[in-house]
This record gives structure tokens, sequence and C-alpha cells, in this order.
């Protein structure tokens, strides 16, 4: 299994109470699979993929990335893990603003050190539509060309996992099908992606869509 998650548990404090943003959920992905989550606002989502990611320690259960438990790292091993195994897409592309397009995809490269790393980028960026737009910073880039580099930045260091967490929600129709045309095509050549949406057509992409509401899996 490239994701093995079970029985997580993740509680916030509030000052209303706890929240459990996530009561005991499990999943399981595997090479080629792609798998939507959805549900309600609130129902936990985001802090699955966190979990799910390395980015956010479980207080109760397991993750397994590839068959490590990422929460046994020390933390510099678990960012140089994660960097290696996983690639992730967010909604607001979180690029470096004062950075061009290749440095930005450049960036995922400095935990790896790959000696092809800016071959790759260039690559990847060519193959997205980006080749004119390399030392273009994000400002005089379109919002599809944007979230186009968030993902080869994604894509730079080859993962096996893409964590995606509403990578559509900013982008209109064409450039929402360009982005889930790849993350398609990463996962029938052997990857796996998880992707969090509330998009009907991108869950419909998907060949498993699991619905949570407060904290669990409800199918
Ligand atoms: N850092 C935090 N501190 C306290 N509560 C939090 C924190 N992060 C999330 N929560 C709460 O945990 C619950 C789950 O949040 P989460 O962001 O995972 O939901 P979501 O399904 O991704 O929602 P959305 O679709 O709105 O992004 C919510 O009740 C949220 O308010």
């Amino acid at each position: 299994m490239l994701l093995s998650v079970t029985d997580v548990q993740k509680f916030y404090p509030s000052a209303s109470g706890t929240v459990r943003a996530l009561d005991g959920v499990s999943l399981e992905l595997a090479a080629g699979e792609f798998t939507a989550v959805r549900g309600q606002s609130g129902s936990g989502k985001t802090t699955l993929l966190l979990l799910a990611g390395g980015l956010l320690a479980p207080d109760g259960g397991t993750v397994l990335i590839n068959e490590q438990d990422p929460y046994k790292m020390a933390s510099d091993a678990r960012a140089h893990f994660r960097s290696t195994e996983i690639g992730f897409v967010f909604q607001q592309f979180h690029l470096i603003p004062y950075l061009s397009v290749l440095d930005n995809v450049l960036a995922a490269s400095i935990p790896t050190h790959p000696a092809d790393a800016k071959q790759r980028a260039a690559q990847l960026l060519a193959k997205f539509g980006l080749e004119h737009r390399l030392h273009h910073v994000p400002g005089q880039l379109s919002v599809g060309e944007r979230q186009r580099t968030a993902l080869a930045r994604a894509l730079l260091n080859q993962p096996k996992l893409i964590l995606a967490d509403e990578p559509t929600g900013n982008l209109d129709r064409e450039n929402a099908e360009a982005v889930l045309g790849h993350l398609t095509e990463f996962a029938n050549d052997g990857g796996a992606v998880l992707l969090v949406t509330h998009d009907d057509e991108a869950a419909s992409r998907a060949k498993r869509t699991i619905h949570m509401a407060a904290g669990k899996v409800v199918e």
C-alpha cells in the first residue's frame, strides 16, 4: 500500500470544548488509485490530508506512507521523506511570490538535490504548457498557470503519492480540466492520488469516493 491510514483520531481544543476533527478514520490507497474525499465543510477532510501527508501527527491511530511511519521519524528525516514520497497541491497554490516559475518548481528539490532537477523542472513546465513562462514570477501568471506551476513542483521529485486539497477550487472549468487530466495521468502511470474536493466534476475523475461527516467516514 502506498498509504495506509488506520483508525486515526485528531482532536483540537476549542473554547467550546474539544473538536473531534477526525474520530476513527481508516483508508488505504494503492498504486494506480485515484480516490476523492468529500464531505461538508468542517467534516475533517483537510485534517485527514495533513495527517496522511506527514504534516500533522494524529492523536491516535497510525499513518503509513509506503509502509513507513513518518511520525516515528525525527523531524528532519520526516521532511526529507515527505519531499521524496509526496507531492502536495493546494487550492491557494502556495507559490513563492518573488521566485520565478522555474525557481518555484526547483524549490522542491532543495532537500534532495538531484543532479537533473533543472532539466526535469523545465521538462515538466514544458509538458504543462509553461515553457514560455519560466522566468515570470507567479504574479504575472494566470491562475491556471499558477496551479500548473504548483503541479510541476509537486511532481519534481517523482513522488508516488499526490495529496491535493481543492486544487481546482480557484480555477475555471478549462483550467480545472487540465489539472484533473494531469492527476488522472499520474494515477494511470502508477501513482496514487487523494483528492479533497467539493466539486462533482473533479470527484467524477476518481475511481472511488470517500464521504466524511463529523470526523468519520460515512460510506
Ligand atoms: N488548528 C485547528 N484548531 C482548532 N480547530 C480546528 C483546527 N483545524 C481544524 N479545526 C476544526 O476541525 C474540524 C475539521 O476541520 P477541517 O479543516 O479538517 O475540515 P474540512 O472538511 O477540510 O473543511 P472545509 O471543507 O471547510 O475545508 C472543523 O470543525 C474545524 O473547525
